[in-house]
């Protein structure tokens, strides 16, 4: 039998109210997450990952479809709910832009042992924590007394991802988490994260590049226009996409092995993606 899914999505639905009248931006969308298990999640941009993460931890309301966290229904929990949860850190996000997870007034140390002195842990317990967690991600004492304006990009994201970590979470959602960090620091943040998953916790790496998860995810879900057209294991999605738009992602990601598609047939593709028939009835 299968462990229960620590984040399941059933038949998610969210809309937007603009100006321009109602956005569809999520349709249908299901997705189920076991402990330890690393999904990703791939979508060119405008495609609903985001509003997908932050459905998830509450901060995005949607308008139909179900959500359970670690077995508890909280589809219909209220803002003051949602934050309780929040605060507890079974649940944690890792924002595309590291400057919208810290408070800009906070310091580093004060950042990172925020959520443990919520939990409810003695402050030394903390501040221990907080110490190594932060030469987890490769970062240096003395920074711990910064406040984040004061830090480089690079260091700022990965202060975002050891605060998400420091309260050893279920499941992390991670939106481009790496996207500002240099190659070795990348390698280093992810394998801090994959030790983390084989602790248990459940990871969602969220995407617009299939290369960059590929490596990583068990299984890939593939969003387009709001709806998961694709969602299987990470090799075979890769090896043997099933949906156009999932081949056309595989073509055009250089770092994969199986992107050998030649441009005509690229551009074929392109062509059906552009008509509602080739989606429809996937070539
Ligand atoms: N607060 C909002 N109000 C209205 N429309 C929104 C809002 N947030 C997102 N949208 C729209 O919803 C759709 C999905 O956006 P979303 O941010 O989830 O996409 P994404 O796949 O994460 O894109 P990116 O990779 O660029 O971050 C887009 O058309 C976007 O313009």
């Amino acid at each position: 039998m299968s462990p229960e899914p620590v984040l399941a999505v059933t038949d998610l639905d969210v809309h937007y109210r603009r100006r321009q009248g109602r956005l569809h931006a999520l349709r249908g969308v299901s997705l189920s997450v076991a402990p330890g298990e690393t999904v990703g999640v791939i979508g060119e941009t405008g495609s609903g990952k985001s509003t997908l993460a932050r459905a998830v931890v509450g901060l995005v309301r949607p308008s139909a479809g179900r959500i359970t966290v670690a077995g508890a229904e909280v589809t219909a929990f209220r803002a003051r709910q949602w934050r309780a949860l929040r605060r507890r850190g079974i649940v944690q996000y890792v924002f595309q832009d590291p400057l919208r997870s810290l408070d800009p007034d906070l310091t580093v140390e004060e950042s990172l042992a925020e959520p443990l002195l919520i939990q409810g842990r003695p402050r030394r317990e903390a501040v221990e924590r907080v110490r190594a967690y932060l030469a987890r991600v490769r970062l240096d004492e003395e920074l711990l007394s910064r406040l984040p304006g004061e830090l480089s990009g690079g260091q700022r994201q990965r202060v975002t991802i050891a605060r998400a970590l420091v309260t050893e979470p279920r499941v992390v959602i991670l939106d481009e988490p790496v996207s500002a960090l240099d190659a070795a620091n990348r390698v280093k943040a992810l394998e801090l994260l994959t030790s983390l998953r084989d602790a248990g916790t459940a990871l969602v790496f969220i995407s617009h590049d299939l290369g960059s998860v590929a490596g990583v995810a068990d299984r890939i879900a593939v969003l387009y226009r709001g709806e998961i057209v694709e969602d299987g294991p990470a090799r075979a999605v890769v090896n043997t996409p099933r949906h156009a738009y999932t081949r056309l992602l595989v073509g055009s990601a250089p770092t994969l092995r199986s992107a050998r598609a030649d441009r005509a047939s690229r551009r074929r593709l392109r062509a059906l993606l552009r008509t509602e028939e080739g989606i429809r009835h996937d070539v």
